[in-house]
């Protein structure tokens, strides 16, 4: 049995966790068989309102009691889960969201998600039933708010948080899993890799709101003291469990790494930037013996099956530079891990897929591609990636640009990169900074892809724009504390905020208010509207095609005629 699950009462003092609704919106509710499906509203000022996907969980209802000591309330507990399904092919018992969808079954959280994303139960249960989506929702998280990654569902977005040797506390790591969540994270891993690594994510799976994800090698790894050659089978595997009771509900496992795709990375310019990549590389070639996790897959897809943890098979051998995208290391590991998909799901666990780390955009389409074709669809969860190398301490910017040229192509969630990326710890600042950015990316996909709700957003914030509506368009935008703050740098006065004008133009420049009273005259004095010059031009070809029809319609004039009048004009 894993040790110390229940940590409560010790001496992690939380700080700074902000509570209460994002100005400008409020939490409320649709209520489905009695499961409270959650929605930030924005009431505008024109009496209209828009209701957003909300991953911020019960720190932004104003009604709410937030006790982190206590946890979030264990809502799923109460929900009806199906019986487990026994796997003919393996045998193996799966009480999970991919065994119930293809047995037919609309789970809670199936039907709870539906109606998050405003869509159909089935489309949620045939797209998890047909492994293009998963669910991460271990049983041991009952504080989680289901939700999918999926590429026909919204794209989403999950924030790294974590500890590292370092820096950071327990404190501050809950603090970031909040701030995160509040700003749109759709999913959390915690990557901790300092001290009090389980305690802490205790305290994370306790008050997240959203589904958690580690990479239990790196826990394994700080029981040996860091050194991966003293890993083993039996280590890895009893890690595995004690995430998995605290309810960790997915786990990254580097199970492509082979022995033989280790030298392939050699001659790379930046050799293997994944730490579990490296640690299990390094664990290979001490041994010279094939990967324990790749060995144990089936053991461990048993594990997980019980659990409900979802695979996310992890890219140990991804691009860290320009130079190494698309090579045959990467592209190697990628084969494998559409094996181990088909093996997943074969014993019912759910899995998706993680891809790069640094791509120069024309070779973006690629990774797509060929994830599809080997891995059965399953969702794919990336890394940026970084279009460029060139810009540390901008890399959420260069990573956002790869972001949203994938998730057009197919990317189902983004992993987040903050502009600490590849020089330190990112602290709640860069946290929010990662996601906002994420969320941009997310969205510029989602209109690109059509989905049916993305551009009711875009166009409430640009009619509230248009109108000088400013409260509204701060209150729409993806930060409205932040948008307000640089509006308010020049123009705090209240009046302001209906003036027909920023500082950017002022009063006489303002090409929205020119264009405004542009509109306003001609409709006063009943001229040009788009209809009166649609007529008018109309009318006019009529009677140029009569006068054309009366004179014998020729399209050439003699050239007798021609030439007299040529003579006449001159
Ligand atoms: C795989 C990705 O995980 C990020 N990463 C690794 N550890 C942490 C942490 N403790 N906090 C935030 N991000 C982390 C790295 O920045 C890399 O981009
Ligand atoms: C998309 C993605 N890829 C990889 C990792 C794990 O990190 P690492 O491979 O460095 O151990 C991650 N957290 N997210
Ligand atoms: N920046 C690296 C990457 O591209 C990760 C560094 S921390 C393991 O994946
Ligand atoms: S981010 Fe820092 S610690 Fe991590 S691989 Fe790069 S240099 Fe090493
Ligand atoms: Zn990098």
């Amino acid at each position: 049995m894993p040790e110390n699950t229940q940590p409560k009462g010790n001496d992690a003092p939380v700080t700074e966790i902000t509570l209460g609704p994002i100005q400008g919106s409020e939490k409320t509710y649709v209520d489905v068989d009695g499961m409270a499906v959650p929605f930030r509203r924005v009431s505008l000022t024109n009496g209209e309102h828009l209701d957003l996907y909300d991953t911020s969980g019960p720190y932004t209802d104003a009604s709410a009691a937030i006790d982190v000591e206590a946890g979030l309330p264990k809502t799923r507990d109460a929900w009806n889960r199906p019986e487990p399904v026994r796997i003919e092919a393996t045998g193996t018992v799966a009480a999970t969201q991919l065994a119930w969808a293809r047995a037919g079954l609309v789970t809670p959280e199936m039907a709870f998600i539906a109606a998050r994303e405003g869509v159909p139960e089935e489309l949620v249960r045939d797209e998890v039933a047909a492994g293009r989506a998963v669910i991460p929702a271990n049983h041991r998280h009952p504080e989680s708010e289901p939700m999918i990654i999926g590429k026909a569902f919204a794209v989403k977005v999950n924030a790294n948080i974590g500890n590292s040797a370092v820096t950071s506390s327990i404190a501050e790591e809950v603090e970031k899993m909040v701030w995160a969540t509040r700003w749109g994270a759709d999913t959390i891993m915690d990557l901790s890799t300092g001290k009090d690594i389980h305690l802490t994510r205790e305290w994370i799976m306790r008050n997240s709101p959203a589904p958690v994800g580690t990479v239990p090698i790196y826990q394994a790894l700080e029981k040996v003291d860091g050194d991966p050659t003293r890993l083993t089978w039996e280590l890895y595997r009893d890690t595995v469990i004690e995430q998995a009771e605290q309810g960790v509900d997915y786990m990254t496992v580097h199970a492509g790494v082979l022995l033989r795709y280790v030298p392939l990375a050699a001659k790379r310019v930046t050799g293997i930037v994944s730490r579990g990549g490296s640690i299990m590389a390094a664990w290979c070639l001490a041994h010279h013996r094939e990967s324990f996790l790749y060995t144990h897959f089936t053991e461990l897809c048993e594990i997980l099956a019980r659990y409900d943890i979802t695979f996310s098979l992890g890219d140990g051998l991804r691009p860290g530079s320009i130079a190494d995208a698309n090579d045959e290391a990467q592209f190697a590991e990628l084969r494998t891990l559409g094996e181990l998909t088909k093996i997943a799901k074969s014993h019912g666990v759910q899995v998706m897929i993680e891809g790069p780390g640094h791509v120069p955009m024309h070779k973006i389409a690629e990774n797509v591609r060929l994830e599809e074709l080997w891995c059965e669809e399953a969702p794919f969860y990336t890394l940026g990636p970084l279009a460029t190398d060139i810009a540390p301490a901008y890399d959420h910017i260069t990573s956002a640009i790869g972001a949203a040229m994938i998730a057009q192509a197919g990317t189902a969630m983004l992993c987040y990169v903050t502009p600490k990326e590849h020089l330190g710890l990112p602290n709640r600042d860069d946290v929010k900074v990662g996601v906002i950015t994420y969320k941009i990316a997310a969205h510029a996909a989602d209109l690109a892809k059509g989905h049916p709700r993305a551009q009711e957003r875009d166009d409430a914030l640009s009619k509230a724009r248009f109108e000088f509506r400013w409260h509204d368009q701060f209150n729409l935008a993806l930060d409205p504390d932040t948008a307000r703050e640089y509006h308010d740098e020049t123009l705090p006065a209240e009046p302001a905020k209906t003036a027909h004008f920023c500082s950017m133009c002022g009063p006489k420049f303002c090409s929205m208010r020119i264009s405004a009273d542009v509109r306003a005259y001609a409709e006063e004095h009943g001229l040009v509207t788009q209809d009166d010059i649609d007529a008018r031009i109309a009318a006019e070809m009529d009677a140029k095609s009569a006068e054309f029809a009366a004179a014998g319609n020729q399209v050439y004039l003699p050239i007798a005629e021609v030439t007299t009048e040529a003579a006449a004009a001159q």
